[in-house]
C-alpha cells in the first residue's frame, strides 16, 4: 500500500512525474480510480450533467455535492479528494463561502476544494485559504461561465485574453493555491503559465506541456453516450464500457426468456420432505391440519 496523497507531494510533483486526476462521485467509482493508482479524484460539478442528466453544471448545488463527495470519501482513496465548488456557493459573500466550504470539507469529506475563476474570485479563494481549507483554482474555460462565454468555447486565443490568464494564474498561484487546473485552453498559453507558476498546472484540453492531466470518469470509459455524438476535442475514449454493460443487459434478458437464469446453484432450496408435503398440501387444500 502507498502513502496517503497529500498537498505537499502533489506541491512536489511540480518537478517531479506528471499528476492524474480523474473524476469520481460514488464510492464503487472511487475504488475504481483508486486501484488505476491516480493521484487526485476529482469529485467535479460535471455530475449534474454525468449523472444528474442536467445539460449544464449550473445546477449542481452544495448539499449535492456534499452527498457525492461523502460517497467518494467512504472507499477511504489513498488519492487526494478534490471537490468542486458549486455554482453561486462562493459568489455571495465572504461568509457564506467559508459556511460552504466548511460544509463540504466537514460533511463532504473533501481535502482540498476546486473554485473557478481568476482575481475577480480572490477575496474568495483568501478567505477560504485563510480557514486552512486547500484550493485548487481553475481557469480558461469555465464550465460555470457557460451563460457568459455563450457555450463551451475555447478561451485565451487572442493575445489580450492570453494576458489576462496569466496574470490570473500568477495571482492564484502567489495567493496560495496548492494546483491549477487549465480547461480549453490553447496548448502554447499553457505552456507559458506552468513555466510562469511555481505550483502545478492540470490541464483538460490545454495540450501535453501542463504538469498534469484530467479528464472526466465517463468520458475517458465512454460511459456518457450522447444521443448527437458529439463530444469535446480533450477527451479519448479508453474503454466503450456502456457498450458493454448494454451487451451484457441483454443477455440477461435473453437468459431470463430462455429460462436459463436463475441456474440451479443461483436458487435456494428446502429439504425433499418439506417440498413433497408443500405440494401436497397446496395442491389438496382440504387434507390441511
Ligand atoms: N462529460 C463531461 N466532460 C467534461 O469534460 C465536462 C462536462 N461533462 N461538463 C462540464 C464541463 C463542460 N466541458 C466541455 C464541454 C464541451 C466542450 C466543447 O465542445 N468544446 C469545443 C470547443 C469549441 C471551440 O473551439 O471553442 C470542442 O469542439 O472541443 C468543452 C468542454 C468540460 N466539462
Ligand atoms: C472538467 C473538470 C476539470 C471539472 O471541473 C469537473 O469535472 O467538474
Ligand atoms: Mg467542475
Amino acid at each position: 500500500m502507498r502513502d496517503k496523497v497529500t498537498i505537499p507531494a502533489i506541491k512536489a510533483r511540480k518537478h517531479g512525474p506528471k499528476l492524474t486526476m480523474v473524476t469520481a462521485y460514488d464510492a464503487p467509482m472511487a475504488r475504481i480510480v483508486d486501484q488505476a493508482d491516480i493521484d487526485m479524484i476529482l469529485v467535479g460539478d460535471s455530475l449534474a450533467t454525468t449523472v444528474l442528466g442536467q445539460t449544464d453544471t449550473l445546477a449542481a448545488t452544495v448539499d449535492i455535492m456534499i452527498h457525492h463527495s461523502a460517497s467518494v470519501a467512504r472507499a477511504n482513496p489513498r488519492a487526494l479528494i478534490v471537490t468542486d465548488m458549486p455554482w453561486l456557493s462562493y459568489h455571495v459573500s465572504r461568509e457564506e463561502t467559508i459556511r460552504n466550504a466548511g460544509r463540504l470539507i466537514r460533511e463532504g469529506k473533501a481535502e482540498a476544494l476546486k473554485l473557478e475563476g481568476g482575481r475577480k474570485r480572490l477575496p474568495m479563494i483568501e478567505a477560504i485559504l485563510a480557514a486552512e481549507i486547500p484550493v485548487m483554482g481553475h481557469l480558461g474555460l469555465t464550465p460555470q461561465s457557460f451563460h457568459a462565454m455563450g457555450g463551451y468555447r475555447v478561451q485565451g486565443k487572442d493575445l489580450e485574453a492570453a494576458r489576462e490568464l496569466i496574470a490570473d494564474a500568477k495571482a492564484l498561484a502567489q495567493a496560495g493555491a496548492f494546483a491549477l487546473v487549465l480547461e480549453g485552453i490553447p496548448d502554447v498559453l499553457a505552456e507559458i503559465i506552468t513555466q510562469e507558476i511555481a505550483i502545478p498546472t492540470i490541464g483538460i484540453g490545454a495540450g501535453v506541456h501542463c504538469d498534469g492531466q484530467v479528464l472526466v470518469f465517463h468520458d475517458v470509459l465512454s460511459f456518457n453516450p450522447d444521443p448527437t455524438g458529439k463530444q469535446a476535442k480533450f477527451v479519448r475514449q479508453y474503454a466503450q464500457l456502456a457498450e458493454l454493460a448494454t451487451t451484457a443487459l441483454q443477455q440477461y434478458s435473453a437468459d431470463v426468456q430462455a429460462g436459463t437464469f436463475p441456474a440451479d446453484n443461483e436458487t435456494y432450496h428446502t429439504n425433499a420432505e418439506v417440498a413433497r408435503t408443500l405440494r401436497v398440501a397446496i395442491n389438496n387444500p382440504q387434507h390441511e391440519q
